[in-house]
């Protein structure tokens, strides 16, 4: 039976202590398995993502104790590994897991099998199917699954910059072990830069030392090693926060604990985004931030090149200003885990929203509440949380079918936090 969240119209009230960023954590466990030392990652949320990333981690040969209760990740490359036959990686439905992998997988002697479920395998591989032919590394690509069998040679290596940044950061990880200097030209610009910052900083915790020329050519010496970093601490998650903090623009009263003021995410740009339709930004009595509604919420526009995982939500923030709000530069949206340019136009077009799907972008008409109605998450995390904010400012109750299931992609705890805000619990 699938699962059905009803929420009945409720502000949120409470504190909410933001879930670690799912982007680093990636990065943190990926690099600290590439290292030879023992490194214990704390504030790690075992999401359905991360935990593919640290199933595939283990398959190529690390060994990662988790402990879910103090949240630590601890990890260590294990001594001796030698492999026969082929290894299989399960992605599950994680884009990064699986771009972030693949160049890192090439050169074990045997085949690597990558299986993905939900749109995974759907989503662009183009970028890496088009070196592999380049470099003359051998693929299988299946419906469900993609099989490489070959090495990575350092050299010059060409990729979109309008695709994902994802590929970026797989031949980030993997170019500097290699023996000889490589290069990545990027051509055109490039889209979703600060998870490119993410990838080089944390690398740089691992003594890996990349140049980065304006995002159109990236240099990396070859026979780098990762050294060991023996403690990393996964800052609070931007693109997490911005659900809550949206709710508040709205008229909730929810305090995001913990949030980096310098953090490198992209997504930090929610904070000016807010502050942008004429709510305001505030500290809250607990030292968080949260955000305030005014009386003169305005239509803005808002730029998504660099924060694709923005969109839905912003969208839900857009459907409570007054005039007219564009989300531009969009057209990536259309290759995550839902076309979200049309998950978005749908759902919230079903509560009752003026909104236009373009080509590579929305267009929004706000409102002063929407309608309840029974809407779909489209399987797709940020659909789901994004119309469970909506449904704080709703006329009736709200009904997403399939939104239990699709959180557990990135915050499974989402909704026990969001009920015990709905609870109006003393604050
Ligand atoms: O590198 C990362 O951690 C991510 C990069 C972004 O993808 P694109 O580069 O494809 O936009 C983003 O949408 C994704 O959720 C996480
Ligand atoms: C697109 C996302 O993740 P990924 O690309 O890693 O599947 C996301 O978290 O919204």
């Amino acid at each position: 039976m699938e699962d059905v969240k009803k929420i009945q119209p409720n502000m949120l009230k409470g504190i909410v202590s933001v879930p670690p960023s799912k982007s680093v954590a990636h990065r943190a466990i990926i690099a600290a398995s590439l290292s030879g030392g023992e490194c214990t990652i704390e504030n790690v949320a075992v999401s359905k993502d991360i935990e593919a990333t640290i199933e595939c981690m283990r398959a190529l040969g690390a060994k990662c104790s988790v402990n879910t209760k103090s949240m630590t990740v601890s990890v260590t490359k294990k001594k001796t590994y030698k492999v026969k036959n082929m290894i299989t990686l399960d992605c599950g439905e994680s884009g990064s897991t699986l771009r972030f992998l693949m160049p890192i997988a090439l050169g074990k002697g045997v085949p690597v099998k990558f299986v993905g479920h939900g749109r995974l395998m759907q989503r662009p591989q183009t970028p890496y199917l088009n070196i592999f032919r380049e470099k003359g590394i051998k693929y299988e690509l299946g419906t469900d699954y993609i099989i490489i069998d070959g090495s990575l040679k350092s050299g010059s290596y060409g990729l979109p910059g309008n695709v994902s940044s994802q590929f970026i950061t797989g031949l980030l990880f993997a170019l500097p072990i290699i023996d000889g200097d490589s290069e990545i030209i990027v051509s055109g610009e490039l889209e979703s830069k600060g998870y490119v910052d993410l990838t080089i900083d944390m690398l740089s915790k691992f003594g890996i030392e990349i140049e980065n020329y304006k995002y159109k050519l990236f240099k990396i010496k070859g026979g780098q090693k990762y050294k060991g970093c023996n403690e990393l601490k996964i800052e609070a998650d931007y693109s997490q926060a911005a659900f809550f903090l949206v709710a508040d623009a709205i008229g909730c009263n929810v305090e995001c604990l913990n949030l980096n003021p310098n953090s490198l995410q992209g997504d930090r740009e929610i904070l000016d985004i807010i502050k942008n339709t004429g709510a305001r930004i505030v500290k809250g009595p607990n030292g968080g931030i949260m955000a305030k509604k005014t009386a003169v919420m305005h239509g803005i526009t808002v730029d998504a090149k660099n924060i694709p995982d923005l969109v839905p939500i912003v969208a839900v923030l857009c459907s409570f200003c007054s005039g007219e709000s564009r989300i531009i530069n969009a057209g990536r949206l259309r290759h995550k885990e839902s076309d979200r340019l049309r998950s978005t136009a749908t759902e919230l077009g079903r509560l009752g929203v003026g909104i236009v799907e373009e080509r590579d972008g929305l267009k929004i008409i706000g409102r002063d509440l929407v309608e309840g109605n029974v809407c779909s998450s489209w399987n797709d995390h940020r659909i789901a949380m994004a119309l469970s904010i909506a449904a704080c400012r709703a006329e009736g109750c709200i009904e997403i079918t399939g939104a239990e299931k699709a959180v557990t992609k990135s915050y499974p705890d989402f909704y026990k936090v969001y009920d015990r805000l709905a609870g109006n619990e003393t604050y």
